[in-house]
């Protein structure tokens, strides 16, 4: 049996239609009875036309990881499906025994879902990173097995932002050295190497999202701002776009870093960069771990070249609350925690209600859009595809969703199939090595349905099918 025939397709009768759902050569009248069946007991009230939900929800099994907000996991309990919420990340062994089961998974940026661990998740569909950050994902390894990935690009931008302003201030006024001191009971009172933040220079790398809303912010607040990007990009107010990183770093008196994971940022702040700071200048990382080289930085405060950081992000961050930071999870972390004016935040930058209630509405509409519909509409490593939902004015229509390796000759072959039949409409593209096909086919019958799947299961160039609706 193919990993696809594992996924829950239509089940007009409300039988159970995971196992061996699409193989209705073996169990043809467990997946496809009763045609005469109405949909429209399963046809959402809330729009005008009522839109249909596909197939058996409640056979959809999802793993939430990593305290997933409760607005992302009611939304996903609201389509019948059955959620497992747990609060913190798995390590790799325990996460390769769960992921073998469930067909949607949903994590924030500690999961790593590496090829490894595709590799057992035979019946994963698709997968949600309810964070910006997808770089703890192997996209291409997941888009070669057909399994589409969605994160939410900007709802905990703001919240980001925030932070990093507070910091900005903090580290000026050696904040949290002050108030560590008076909760020890030393009263402290110091003016010396404090300053404020009014017409000093902020140079935000990355000017995204994040860094966008961070210009504006510390404009208010009367600074300058510049900032380095590898593409060219419209500035917010007065920020002025600078050649090179290294022309940043000679600029700034805070340095702030908000560029993704990906192998040029690796190590992007190492001896030769903190060489090129300010004396006596600060630097934010609330971006990854891996953008800054941490022995580099300690060594950079100790000799007084940074009077202050705040680090938000490491190369490796525990589980779940409550577990320790420190030597076995990363060498330096005890040089981490004896440098003073340094700001050590858990992973914090997008932890808001706001932005984590915002970010559980976007994923989870989006998985289950894709779950019930098919449409790759946001997903970062499928092209997108999307065709208007089917509505309950159009019985024993079919939607062919058919994901497939992108070679020539591939659509000749699948028209093929659906030709035999009155295709209503279709959409394809591609991304890569990845093709994802969307057709909707009228008056197809249950027989019709067993026999399209196999057909498309049987071309070389699939990767997965999926009959809906
Ligand atoms: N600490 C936290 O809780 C959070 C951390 N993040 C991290 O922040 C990163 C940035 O987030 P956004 O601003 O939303 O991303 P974004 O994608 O909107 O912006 C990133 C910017 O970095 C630029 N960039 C890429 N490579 C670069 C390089 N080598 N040098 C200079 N610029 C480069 C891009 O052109 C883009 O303009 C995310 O990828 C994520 O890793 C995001 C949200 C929360
Ligand atoms: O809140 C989280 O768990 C992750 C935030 C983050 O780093 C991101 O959105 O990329």
């Amino acid at each position: 049996m193919s990993a696809a025939q594992n996924i829950p397709t239509r089940n007009r009768d409300g039988a159970s239609a995971v196992t061996n759902s699409f193989d209705p050569s073996t169990s043809p009248t467990a997946t496809f009875t009763s045609p005469s069946n109405s949909f429209s007991h399963r046809a959402s009230q809330s729009s005008s036309t009522k839109q249909l939900k596909p197939f058996n929800t409640q056979d959809v099994k999802v793993l939430l990881l990593e305290n997933i907000n409760v607005t992302g996991q009611d939304i996903l309990r609201q389509q019948g499906y059955q959620v497992e919420a747990l609060k913190s990340s798995l390590p790799e062994d325990q996460l390769i025994e769960k992921i073998k089961d469930v067909h949607v998974i949903g994590i924030r940026s500690k999961t790593k879902l590496t090829a490894k661990v595709l590799e057992h998740a035979k019946n994963l569909i698709v997968i949600g990173c309810f964070c910006i950050g997808t770089n703890q994902v192997d996209l291409t390894a997941a888009a070669n097995a057909g399994i589409a990935v969605f994160n939410s690009p900007f709802s905990n931008s703001r919240s980001v932002a925030e932070l990093v302003i507070s910091e900005i201030i903090a580290l000026a006024r050696q904040l949290a050295d002050r108030s560590m001191e008076l909760h020890k009971g030393i009263w402290n009172k110091v003016s010396a190497g404090c300053w404020e933040v009014r017409g000093k220079t902020l140079g935000i790398v990355g000017y995204g999202h994040i860094g966008n809303q961070l210009s504006v912010l510390a404009e208010a607040m009367g600074m300058s701002v510049i900032y380095y990007d590898v593409v060219n990009l419209m500035s917010m107010g007065t920020a002025k776009q600078v050649p090179t990183l290294k022309a940043l770093l000679e600029g700034a008196d805070f340095v702030t870093l908000h560029v993704p994971e990906i192998p040029e940022t690796q190590n992007m702040i190492s001896t030769e960069q903190f060489g090129y700071m300010r004396k006596g200048s600060y630097l934010i990382n609330a971006s990854r771990g891996t953008v800054v080289d941490i022995p580099a930085l300690v060594e950079a405060m100790r000799s007084g070249k940074i009077a202050g950081a705040a680090i938000d992000v490491y190369p490796n961050e525990p589980a779940g609350n409550g577990d320790y930071f420190n030597k076995e999870l990363n060498t330096w972390a005890e040089d981490l925690r004896s440098l003073k004016n340094l700001i050590l935040t858990p992973h914090i930058g997008g932890s808001t209600e706001e932005a984590q209630s915002a970010i559980g509405v976007e994923v989870a509409d989006a998985l289950a859009k894709y779950v019930n519909e098919g449409s790759t509409v946001g997903a970062v490593n499928m092209p997108e595809v999307n065709l208007r939902s089917l509505t309950a004015d159009e019985p024993n229509h079919v939607r062919i969703i058919y994901i497939h390796k992108n070679v020539p000759g591939v659509l000749r072959r699948v028209n093929e199939v659906l030709g035999e039949h009155n295709v209503d409409k279709q959409m394809t593209d591609s991304r890569g090595d990845v093709a994802y096909l969307m057709a909707d086919i009228s008056n197809v019958n249950q027989r019709d349905i067993a026999s399209l799947y196999n057909s498309l299961e049987d071309l070389g160039s699939r990767v997965r099918t999926r009959v809906l609706y």
